[in-house]
């Protein structure tokens, strides 16, 4: 998805993009398809929500964020962060197939590495490997893999030597992408180590609500919905919302409420576009059967598979179903 910025941006015309940083991120990674660093500015923060805050508070157009990973599921703070406030909205995606190395400070033996830091996305992704590649080694946390090996790689510039580095720093190795690895001038000790070769893991552009990108014939919307408390076969009248109007799912999730023990939201993607009418009359049918309903945006998909249109549901055919019962009302007829 490239230009998620076109026509957006007031002043010097340069988008500025916050990520989940620092350089050398699998998030940097979807961010280059999404924008080039010649005509946008990066800008890396600490974490998910420090990223989408940069939006909230207008020190970034847009901010670039896993959501989803193929082995790991969704990524709790990125869906927390969406639904809480509002204001916000997805105006794109990204994919990104994930490897990972095993990397140390050159002259590391692979049987010295006892405590290895990543993010814990990246450790779900490898535990197997890792275990049977260095048996015993304990995870230490990391914000993001790239903040591991640049921690490594800075505590080794300040330090005498490898085992010093690692003691100052309490991790001897990191999991990280393989070019991560190289531009932090670590050493790979084993490539590959990603228990599923076949990981990805998706991004979203989130920037202010304003002009929704068009409607592509490919698009997903992303919506967070409450269900009505204590309502039997609640979750079946909401599902039904989107099945009669033959919209499928892509993804949903329960995620907490956090106000009470019990209660939970639900993200979800559905195919199409607001502007498809079998997506409109689903949010109308949310909208009447659901407390609480957030639209999130509609979106280009970044597989560019197209939406399947079923009999019944097609744009005409909401128009032609329309047009019929405004006629037997006598709409449009002279009085
Ligand atoms: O730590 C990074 O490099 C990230 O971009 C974060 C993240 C994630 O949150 O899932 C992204 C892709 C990989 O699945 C592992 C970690």
């Amino acid at each position: 998805m490239q230009d998620a910025a076109a026509g957006s941006i007031a002043g010097s015309g340069r988008p500025r993009y916050a990520y989940l940083g620092p350089p050398g991120t699998f998030t940097e990674a979807a961010l280059h398809q999404v924008a080039s660093p010649d005509t946008a500015d990066f800008l890396p923060r600490g974490d998910v929500v420090a990223a989408v805050d940069a939006v909230r508070t207008g020190d970034a157009d847009f901010a670039v964020v896993p959501i989803e990973n193929s082995v790991e599921g969704g990524v709790s703070a990125t869906l927390d962060t969406l639904a809480a406030g509002g204001g916000l909205v997805v105006v794109g995606e990204a994919l990104v197939p994930i490897s990972f190395v095993l990397a140390a400070l050159p002259g590391t033996r692979l049987s010295d590495v006892r405590r290895i830091s990543t993010h814990p996305h990246a450790w779900a992704q490898c535990r197997r490997s890792v275990a049977a590649l260095t048996p015993g080694a304990v995870h230490v946390p990391a914000t993001s893999t790239a903040a591991a090996a640049a921690r490594l790689a800075e505590v080794a510039a300040e330090r005498a030597g490898v085992h010093e580095a690692a003691e100052a720093l309490g991790f001897d190795a990191v999991l990280v992408a393989p070019h991560s690895a190289r531009s932090y001038g670590l050493e790979v000790l084993a490539a590959d180590v990603g228990d599923n070769p076949s990981a990805v893991t998706r991004f979203v552009v989130v920037g202010r609500p304003g002009r929704i990108p068009p409607r592509t014939g490919a698009d997903k919307t992303t919506l967070m919905v409450q269900l009505p408390d204590n309502e039997a076969g609640a979750l079946l009248t909401m599902l039904e919302q989107f099945a009669t109007r033959g919209v499928n799912l892509s993804r949903i999730e329960s995620r907490p409420i956090g106000d009470e023990l019990g209660r939970y939201a639900f993200s979800i993607d559905a195919e199409g576009h607001l502007e498809d009418e079998r997506v409109a009359a689903t949010l109308m049918g949310l909208h009447r059967v659901c407390p609480l309903v957030l639209f999130l945006g509609s979106y280009p998909r970044a597989d560019g598979a197209r939406t399947q249109v079923h009999r019944g549901t097609s744009d005409a055919e909401f128009a032609a179903a329309r047009g019929w019962v405004e006629g037997l009302r006598g709409d449009g007829a002279p009085a």
